[in-house]
């Protein structure tokens, strides 16, 4: 519980509810974390001491990923999900994430989903260095700093109005808060796309899904919009249409739009599980 308070605590209430009024039925969980396990370990470390045993980074939207892999693989064979991939799951929760070899290589959230680009309420990365100059001179205590980091921050901070990005865009022309966000929002995943394609040593496929990534075209043209010299070249047209494809044939890097459905994901591990374990009845 004290690794994922944000979200474990409803989870594990949710299994015991099921277990004092079923507990006939076995339970299976599936880990938004089990897809980056394989991560290396140099993506993997914290700096920090040795002795804090399991403060690392694990990563999340792990099953979203997993199920952009499957549909990459559906639509253009084994070769397109083996490559040299960007990730990027644009929700509420945002992450991107490097994979190769259908691998994890490096990812954005760490070992609490508050790490890594900015989101909807939550900060991502910033300097650790606030959690003193807050308590001095806010007397903030760590349950309030964990509050505003993954509920006060981020796109709703910034802005002043909005953790949506459909209400961001409505207004950017006439509030220059909520451009102030999307443009720190654009910013922040165009770096880690540029880094992500260091750690790989380029990109073959660049995905976009979640709420944002599937359904705002100026979110993924202004995060593409300087990256010509990774070879990714946005076709507008079908950026604006929505297309599965929205690069032009051209573009060295082909650049996705999927539906991502983590449902999905779960439902195939349970049902591979139930064909494999003679479960207790
Ligand atoms: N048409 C749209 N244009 C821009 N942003 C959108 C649009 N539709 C949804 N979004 C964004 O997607 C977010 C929700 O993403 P979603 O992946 O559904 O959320 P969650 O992370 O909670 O599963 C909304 O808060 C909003 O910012
Ligand atoms: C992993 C995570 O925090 O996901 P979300 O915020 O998208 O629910
Ligand atoms: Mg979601």
């Amino acid at each position: 519980m004290d690794y994922a308070p944000e979200h474990l605590p409803a989870a594990i209430e949710m299994l015991q509810f099921c277990r004092e009024r079923h507990s006939h039925i076995p339970q299976l969980a599936c880990f938004d974390t089990a897809f980056h396990r394989d991560m290396p370990a140099v993506a993997r470390m914290l700096p920090l001491p040795r002795r804090f045993e399991g403060v690392e980074r694990y990563g999340f939207h792990g099953l979203s990923y997993s199920f952009l892999l499957q549909e990459l693989e559906r639509s253009f064979g084994p070769e397109a999900a083996s490559g040299r991939l960007v990730l990027a799951h644009l929700g509420n929760g945002a992450s991107l994430a490097a994979v190769q070899g259908r691998s994890s290589v490096d990812t954005t959230m760490s070992f609490t989903p508050a790490a890594g680009i900015p989101m909807g309420t939550r900060t991502g990365d910033i300097d650790p260095g606030l959690v003193r100059f807050l308590a001095q001179t806010e007397g903030m205590d760590a349950k309030r700093f964990d509050y505003m980091v993954n509920h006060e921050s981020g796109l709703l901070a910034v802005s002043g109005t909005s953790s949506d990005v459909r209400d961001l865009l409505a207004t950017e022309a006439v509030d220059h808060r909520a451009a102030d966000a999307v443009n720190l929002f654009c910013y922040r995943i165009r770096q880690t796309i540029g880094g992500f394609a260091a750690v790989l040593g380029g990109i073959d496929r660049l995905v976009f899904t979640g709420g944002i990534g599937e359904n705002a075209p100026v979110i993924r043209g202004r995060i593409c919009a300087g990256l010509e010299f990774l070879g990714i070249d946005l076709d507008q047209g079908r950026n604006a249409q929505g297309k599965a494809m929205i690069s032009k044939p051209s573009s060295a890097v082909s650049v996705h739009v999927i539906a991502t459905d983590e449902e999905a994901v779960i439902a195939e591990a349970i049902n591979a599980h139930l064909q494999q374990e003679d479960l207790p009845s």
